[in-house]
């Protein structure tokens, strides 16, 4: 049986949009090859990547055939086949905090070709994926995006930070627990199913982490087709004293041919689900022989290397920058997805210019952490857009400064000390 997301049809707003600019957008069929390669080549062309080779794109039918895959076409130009405009989206849980899980319409593959760009192809795309999330009853879309300044427009706001580390081995030395497992080499052959198995679990557990496909699941333990130094990836698996598998990191390592000793190890992925597996793997990399460096991408923001070391500012963070970007749909089904860490009863009055979440709300929440939202005509407490909302739901310290940017107006301390969570949300992949 299809799934009720690859039937439904193209959004008729967006249709009669893009066909009064004289273009053809259509659903792409995944299962007809050429058109989807066609499509899949645009979409590495849109990002300035390389030409898939054949293996690669025979790859990517395979696993990406689950995407709801739309194309922008103009029949005008001499080579019509290749879509000037691109995106891919499906649901998947997110992980709200509770920790609990919400339906989310992930969106992905957004491209515009250069040759067609600032004409409102993607003005026409992004409303229309949020309308077929809305038909779909799916109360948020998320995404990772590649410049902060493109999603706002569009209600989203950024729902995760995520950081990168730089870690001096010799001057950062080990001063975290030692761990009672068992840490061994493996395969992704023989690893896979375990692996994912270890990233449901450990992205079911914290906030602002996504339900990965196979696909996604797969990449941080193999290399895609293609990918630069496919033969250097290593990957190394943590088992508990009880045997279990509690965690693995897979990494790459770039010799210095004119110092033996000052090698890089870049981490691929670290994948743990108790506290013992982040430690023992941030041992495993950081105390290897003949590496002076360890980059690290993609981690939270509460990463806590700073306190595993002797000397701190041998582990720095190099960057932090806004990583998933949330976009609330439907106010009272996302808001009481999630639990809170405080009773309390806010009303908030939320500006939504396309209009799924416009209006005002009161939120209660019981000693139990749950919430209940029903639309009111009570006074607001806080008006906030919706980027804003978006921007305080998984828990994200950002209340403040929302505050302080008049983004946020009224009680703020209230909004704050009701949506904030001890744990801040981190997602650590890209999609
Ligand atoms: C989830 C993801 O896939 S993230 C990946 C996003 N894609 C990329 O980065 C690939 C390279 N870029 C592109 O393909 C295109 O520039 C896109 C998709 C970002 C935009 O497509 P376009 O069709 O040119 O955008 P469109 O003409 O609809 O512009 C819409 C608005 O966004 C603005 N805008 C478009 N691109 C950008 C940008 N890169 N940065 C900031 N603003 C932008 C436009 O100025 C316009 O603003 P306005 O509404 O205030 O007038």
């Amino acid at each position: 049986m299809t799934e009720p997301y690859l039937s439904i049809p193209l959004d008729d707003q967006a249709a009669t949009t893009l066909r009064d600019s004289g273009l053809r957008p259509a659903i792409v069929d995944t299962a007809d090859d050429a058109t989807f390669d066609a499509w899949l080549s645009a979409e590495a062309r849109g990002f300035h990547a390389r030409q898939p080779s054949a293996a690669s794109l025979a790859q990517q039918r395979e696993l990406l055939r689950h995407r709801r895959t739309t194309g922008v076409y103009d029949d005008s130009i001499p080579s019509p086949v290749a879509p000037v405009g691109t995106v891919s989206s499906w649901p998947a849980p997110l992980t709200v905090p509770g920790p609990r899980a919400v339906e989310s319409w992930l969106i992905s593959a957004v491209t515009v070709a250069p040759t067609h760009r600032r004409r409102r192809i993607a003005s026409a795309l992004l409303p229309a994926e949020l309308r077929t999330a809305a038909a779909l009853g799916i109360p948020v879309a998320a995404l990772t995006v590649s410049e902060s300044t493109i999603y706002g427009r569009w209600g989203f706001g950024p729902s995760a930070f995520s950081s990168v580390w730089t870690i001096d081995t010799r001057r950062a030395g080990w001063v975290g627990p030692t761990t009672p497992g068992r840490l061994s080499f493996t395969t992704p052959a023989e690893f896979v199913e375990t692996g994912r198995s270890l990233l449901a679990r450990q992205n079911a557990a914290r906030a602002g982490e996504v339900g990965l496909s196979d696909y996604l699941s797969d990449r941080t333990m193999t290399p895609l087709e293609g990918a630069p130094d496919a033969d250097k990836y290593r990957l190394v698996r943590y088992d508990g004293p009880d045997g279990e598998p509690e965690g693995f990191v897979t990494y790459t390592i770039t010799e210095d041919d004119s110092d033996f000793t000052n090698a890089t190890l870049d981490v691929v992925a670290l994948v743990a689900t108790t506290a013992a597996a982040n430690a023992a793997l941030w041992r495993y990399v950081i105390e290897m022989d003949l590496v002076a460096t360890v980059r690290a991408h993609t981690r939270g923001v509460d990463e806590p290397l700073p306190w595993l070391v002797r000397d701190i500012r041998g582990a720095k963070v190099t960057n932090v920058q806004d990583h998933l970007w949330t976009r609330i749909l439907d106010v009272p089904a996302a808001l009481e997805a999630r639990a809170y860490e405080t009773a309390g009863s806010i009303v908030l009055e939320v500006d939504d210019p396309l209009g799924f979440a416009a209006g005002r709300f009161r939120l209660e929440v019981g000693a139990d952490g749950t919430a209940r939202v029903q639309e009111t005509t009570d006074g607001a407490d806080v008006s906030l857009p919706v980027g804003a909302l978006a921007s305080v739901y998984l828990g994200a310290p950002s209340v403040a400064g929302l505050a302080a940017a008049g983004r946020i107006e009224g009680d703020a301390l209230a909004l704050d000390r009701l949506f904030r969570t001890a744990v801040p949300p981190r997602l650590s992949s890209w999609f």
